[in-house]
This record gives C-alpha cells, structure tokens and sequence, in this order.
C-alpha cells in the first residue's frame, strides 16, 4: 500500500477531530491526499448530484439560461428587453447579464484577489473565523456550519458591504489590494443593482417613485466569496444544497469551472458559465414583492475532481428594519395578496429555528 493509501485508509475511518471540520475542506484537502470524501460531508443516498438514468429527476445536460444585454437595456430597444427580461424572471428565476458596466479588468480582480485570500495560510483565514451570524466578516465553511448534519465542499468569506465606510475597517488587510479590490467592486455591483431594479420594476409595470428607488439604493448588501476545492469523489457530495437566495437579486460572478446548477421544469441544468458576465438570479423578496409573479428558484453548485471552483455572489436586499411585502400596485381583486408581511427579524427567527436548506423560508411566508 502506498504511504498516500495507507493515509487515505487511516483518514477515511473517518478520526477526524471536529474541530479540524470547522476549520473548513481546504483546509482539510491540504492536510493530505483525500483520495476518498470523508465520512461527515457523505450525503444520503437520494441527495446526492449524480441519479441513475432510470430516475425521472435526471439532469439534463446543460441550459442556455435567456441572457440580457445591459447595453441594449438603457438604448432605443428598451421595451422588447424589458419583456424579455419578465420572461426570464417568470420562467427561469436566473439570466445572464452581458455587455454591462463593469470592466473585465475589474471582474477579473475580483475573482483573482478572493482567489489569494483563500490561498493564504489557514492562520491568516482564521482570523475572521466566526460562528456568529451577524459578523461584518466571516469565514466559514459549508452552508449552515453549526446546523449541517452532512457538511458541504465550500468554504466561504462573507462581507457586509453597505453603507461601506463603516465595514471598511472591519474587512481583511491580506492580501494587501483587498479591500480597494473589493470596495470597488461592491461600489460597482451596487450601482448596477439599482439599475436593473429599475429595469425589472418596470417590466413588472410599476414605475417606482424616486423614494421608493432610494429605499433600494439604502438597502443591504453583502458579498459571500465561494471557494470549493476539487473533490476525490464528487457524485456523493456537493459544494451547496439546494436553496434560494433570501434577499431581492443577488449578482453572481464565477470563474469559467462550471458548478452552479438551477431547477428548470423539475430537472437539475448546468448553466453555462459565459466569460465576465453575471448571473443574475430573483430572490425571496423579488418574489414576494412580485407577488409570485417573478421566482426565487432552487439552485445547487456540484463540485469536481480536477479543479477547484471560485464563485463571488453579491446579494443585494432592501434595507434590514424594512417590511417586504407584495407590491400594492400590483395587488387587487383580481390579484389577491399571496404572501404576509415579512421582516428581517422573522427570517432571523426562522433560521436559527429550522435548517435554512429548501425553499422552505419562502413557503412559510405563502398565504394560501
Ligand atoms: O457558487 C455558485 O455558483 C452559487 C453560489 C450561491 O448560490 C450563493 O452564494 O448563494
Ligand atoms: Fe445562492
């Protein structure tokens, strides 16, 4: 047996203190050849990614999600992209967003200095490991890391982003460009948020006041950087279960390893990642403030065993102290209301009393 199997038998016994999970699977990969997916991140057998071709939920391939030109969207072909663009938040809940404002340059050293902070030592990333919930910053791994009976193939640094100035001193100093690679980019995200929010008010027929829009430009935003190393055996696991996003849209950058998969007509679909432009997905509150008319939809990130997989989300929400509710514009006899009022304090509730996995968060706010 060689000295890589005989550590791979010692370890798969699965004597892997705790305490070494919480430090996160980089950590973990880095210890030492994993040729086998230890014990504790082993789904069961009816959650895992890869079903046999008997199974009627079996993945199909790939799916061009619809892709919007940001370009076209502010020029004279506003109303046709408009429209397209409710199909797509109707149909799919996901697009893909091309020609918008941000440079490549920016967007690729975004991916590249998230990408160095997670190749710094495990001393350096501990520093902002945290359990608690509402840290500016935070390490992490898995999805819910105190809650998950099975831990997923992820580690994660989460930043709260708005009002910026005061996170700033919060973030981390290494690497050195971080925080003005990151700041600049949240600053970008941000303003292209509001934009399309524009935009997907409007395809929804309500044309906000300037408050109204101030309230968006108020609102939360947080940055969650994803790091999912490759993986010995990725049919038994995955780099995130099945969730949607709580919050308004959340703007998806991700390298060119694809992972992410969304539920389309009840299948599993691969979307095809697209050099520098964004995947854009419809929260909770889209859906609620829709009235059900756009959809937060269930979306998982498969992992590999050749490489590893970066992904930086920017999920945009209306501020925390605010209601999110169904649109009075868009509610009537016709259209009754069909979800309840909803704050961030019951999300919190509900959270720390159930495991945030599924779409579970969304059906308890459904009124019918
Ligand atoms: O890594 C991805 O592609 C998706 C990440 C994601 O779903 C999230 O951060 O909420
Ligand atoms: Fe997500």
């Amino acid at each position: 047996m060689s000295p890589a199997m005989a550590l791979n038998e010692q370890r798969s016994k699965d004597d892997i203190p705790e305490s070494q999970y919480q430090k996160g699977v980089k950590h973990l990969c880095e210890k030492g050849p994993l040729l086998e997916v230890p014990k504790k991140y082993i789904l069961p057998a009816c959650e895992r990614p890869t079903k046999s071709v008997e199974d009627p939920d079996v993945v199909k391939p790939s799916l061009k999600l619809p892709i919007i030109d940001f370009a076209e969207l502010l020029g004279p072909k506003r109303p046709q992209v408009l429209q397209y663009l409710a199909n797509a938040c109707q149909q799919y809940g996901f697009f893909q967003l091309v020609n918008h404002c941000i440079s490549d340059d920016v967007m690729k050293s975004m991916t590249d200095v998230c990408g160095r902070f997670f190749d710094q030592s495990l001393e350096e990333r501990a520093k902002y490991m945290t359990t608690d919930m509402r840290a500016p910053v935070r390490c992490g791994t898995s999805f819910s890391q105190t809650k998950d009976t099975v831990l997923c193939w992820r580690d994660f640094l989460k930043l709260l982003c708005h009002p910026l100035p005061d996170f700033l001193p919060h973030w981390p100093t290494s690497p050195v460009d971080f925080r003005k690679v990151v700041a600049n980019y949240a600053e970008e995200t941000k303003h292209l948020f509001l934009v399309l929010t524009e935009a997907i008010l409007e395809s929804l027929g309500i044309t906000e006041s300037k408050e109204e829009l101030e309230e968006f430009g108020n609102g939360s935003q947080m940055m969650m950087a994803n790091f999912y190393p490759p993986c010995p055996q990725p049919d038994l696991t995955l780099g995130m279960p099945p969730h949607s996003d709580y919050g308004f849209l959340t703007l998806l950058l991700q390298d060119d390893v694809e992972g992410l998969q969304i539920q389309y007509q009840d299948k599993w679909v691969t979307v095809q990642p697209i050099p520098n432009a964004f995947v854009v997905n419809v929260g909770d509150h889209l859906e609620i403030y829709s009235n059900g008319k756009y959809k937060s939809i269930l979306h998982r990130v498969l992992v590999n065993e050749a490489k590893s997989r970066l992904s930086v989300a920017s999920l945009h929400s209306l501020p925390f102290n605010c209601t999110v509710r169904p649109s009075p514009k868009l509610v009537g006899e016709e259209n009754p209301k069909r979800y309840m009022d909803t704050d961030f304090g019951s999300f919190l509730a509900y959270v720390s009393s159930r495991e945030p996995n599924k779409k579970d968060f969304l059906e308890s706010r459904k009124l019918q």
